[in-house]
């Protein structure tokens, strides 16, 4: 239900009073383009502007900006809310590569800020100056490729074992939500890794953040949410305590570890692959505590990387699924791909190759950890050597970028490449939802689901065409790949054109681990299963409102044998 329904009255006679105060105070500078005001986006409204779009629902606000990108092409065009600086929105990559390149004057500003202070205090995602700093370089040495290496040796292929069994009891029972699955996978993943702790999708906790995660969003689309969560606002209030105490208590159990470990000191000795986890686990929050010190600033740090890492990642695998079960042929290639592995794999080691084609040896020695069920290494199964799932992956990206929208504020007046001049503290907003869907950069097909987009030819020479510019992905050569590919995975897109990631110096920290668990987790639950999935929704399945994309009602499907 649209904001506008749910808060109706309280909206009407506050949006009144604040357009009196905001006539009155209106700021003297104001945003132009070679001397003229902005054209205004379909359906602006007079003395509101665009207010009542923002508060129907997400999905419709989403259509809105999609409409506005295919009218306008890259031109920017005025925002206006009532109560809200004046504002614009962009469609143009110059513009976006100009606000990546000057991160200091365009930050998430107190307009971002005291919306999200509540859920992320001085996590990494509002942090400025030397905090940022300080959280961003321990969030660098956990991603390291030492750690990465962990996470798909031995971490994921363990909880995706569980996942297969999972669905393999589910078979003929009715529906499974894969969202849930997902959601499950990247939550164990991240709270061992990088807390030391086991975490679960259905803690209270991952349901408050769930809830808090949603209201916060709606802070961003009503302009008088203070005024509105006085009355409505008791549950928000209630789910932030439950996330800070757990925020608290992430910080405690990372102090007893440490203590523990000092207690220890165990010279270091030869490992096998399960206490490689072990050693690991928890290595993020320990960075934080011995960068920052001040456990409440440790604790928001935490809470901020656990959602970055997890929620956008279990739910763009869930698009990416979505969309596969709709798309029968582009399984069928994910599955070639996956036997074209095996094959080249058992050319190079015929010793290894397994004689049955899903049972396999364990990847590690940990006496708890089921089989991997690929019959192969699933070190194998990297983005280098399955370009087309990589290439599936980051077309589920396109069409469903796990962070729809961005919002930053000027620090001081500055004037965009296309020449439109904005005022000190004004709001600046792109669409990644609508941006990714753009003819001009993506062509006709913008809207059609064609992973081929991000395929070139193997034997095409670096740097040809787009590529060798910021954000083209150079693939390795896969392990156990006995002969060149026909063709390789390529972004052929800067950061400021495919914007799913960020870019500059505030880029994504996680995208490496995100590629790598897709390209593991995709052809396992498509191919290794041994089961087949069957899409139990009905109509198209869209967004809730939330700081990220997650699926309305879940990903229902059938298991089938
Ligand atoms: C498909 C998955 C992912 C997508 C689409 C994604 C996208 C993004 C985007 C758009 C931002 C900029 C957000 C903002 O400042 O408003 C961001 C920042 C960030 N992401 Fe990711 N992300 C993903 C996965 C991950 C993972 C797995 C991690 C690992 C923990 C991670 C860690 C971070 C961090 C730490 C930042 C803040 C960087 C900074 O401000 O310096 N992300 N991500």
């Amino acid at each position: 239900m649209g904001l506008l329904v749910e808060y109706g009255h309280y909206i009407l006679t506050a949006t009144v009073l604040a357009v009196l105060v905001h006539a009155v105070s209106a700021n003297r500078k104001s945003i132009r383009r070679n001397g003229e005001p902005l054209r205004n986006p379909p359906d602006t409204l007079p003395l509101v502007g665009n207010g009542l779009k923002f508060l129907q629902s997400r999905w419709e606000l989403f259509s809105w900006f999609d409409k506005c990108q295919r009218q306008f092409g890259y031109e920017t065009v005025a925002l206006r809310v009532p109560t809200l600086p004046p504002g614009v929105l962009i469609h143009d990559p110059r513009n976006l590569d100009f606000v990546f390149k000057n991160e200091g004057l365009f930050t998430k500003g107190d307009f971002v800020k005291q919306r999200s202070w509540a859920l992320f205090g001085n996590g990494i995602i509002n942090a400025d100056g030397d905090f940022w700093k300080l959280q961003r370089k321990a969030g660098s040495a956990f991603l390291n490729t030492a750690n990465l290496r962990v996470l798909t040796e031995v971490a994921l292929p363990q909880y995706l074992s569980e996942t297969v069994e999972y669905l393999q009891q589910n078979v003929d029972k009715g529906t499974v939500d894969l969202q849930h699955v997902f959601h499950e996978i990247t939550t164990k993943l991240m709270g061992k890794m990088a807390y030391n702790m086991e975490m679960h999708a259905d803690d209270e906790f991952s349901k408050c953040f769930d809830y808090a995660s949603g209201a916060t969003a709606e802070r961003f689309q009503n302009p008088l949410w203070r005024i509105t969560e006085l009355f409505t606002g008791s549950k928000l209030r209630k789910s932030i305590r439950v996330i800070k105490d757990f925020g608290r208590r992430i910080v405690t159990s990372a102090v007893h570890d440490r203590n523990e470990q000092k207690s220890k000191r165990e010279p270091d000795g030869p490992s096998d692959e399960s206490s490689k986890l072990d050693q690991i686990s928890g290595s993020l929050i320990q960075s934080l505590l011995e960068a920052i010190g001040n456990e409440e600033t440790v604790a928001d740090a935490a809470l901020t990387y656990l959602s970055a890492g997890r929620d956008t990642t279990g739910q763009a695998l869930t698009w990416t699924l979505y969309l596969l079960l709709q798309h029968p042929s582009a399984v069928a290639r994910i599955r070639q791909e996956v036997q074209d592995l095996l094959q080249s794999q058992q050319q190079l080691h015929p010793q290894d190759s397994p004689s049955h084609p899903t049972t396999t040896k364990p990847p590690t020695t940990k006496e708890t950890t089921k089989p991997f069920p690929l019959g192969i290494d699933p070190t194998l199964l990297t983005p280098a050597a399955l370009p087309y799932t990589t290439a599936v992956f980051h077309e589920a990206l396109r069409l469903f970028p796990p962070i729809p929208f961005e919002i930053r504020q000027t620090q001081a007046d500055t004037t965009l490449p296309d020449g439109t001049f904005l005022p000190r503290y004004s709001v600046l907003v792109w669409c990644l939802w609508a941006m990714q869907r753009s003819r001009l950069t993506w062509g006709a097909d913008a809207d059609e689901f064609r992973p081929e987009r991000f395929l070139v030819p193997a034997s095409r020479e670096e740097g040809e065409g787009k590529g060798g510019q910021e954000g083209e992905e150079e693939q390795e050569e896969g392990k156990g790949m006995k002969t060149p590919r026909a063709v390789r995975f390529a972004l052929g897109k800067t950061s400021a054109e495919f914007p799913v990631f960020y870019g500059g110096a505030r880029a994504c920290l996680g995208r490496k681990m995100a590629e790598a668990i897709a390209v593991q987790v995709i052809p396992t639950v498509l191919v290794a299963t041994g089961v087949r999935l069957e899409g139990a929704w009905e109509g198209g399945r869209r967004s809730q409102t939330s700081l990220t994309l997650p699926m309305e009602g879940g990903l229902p499907v059938l298991v089938k044998k």
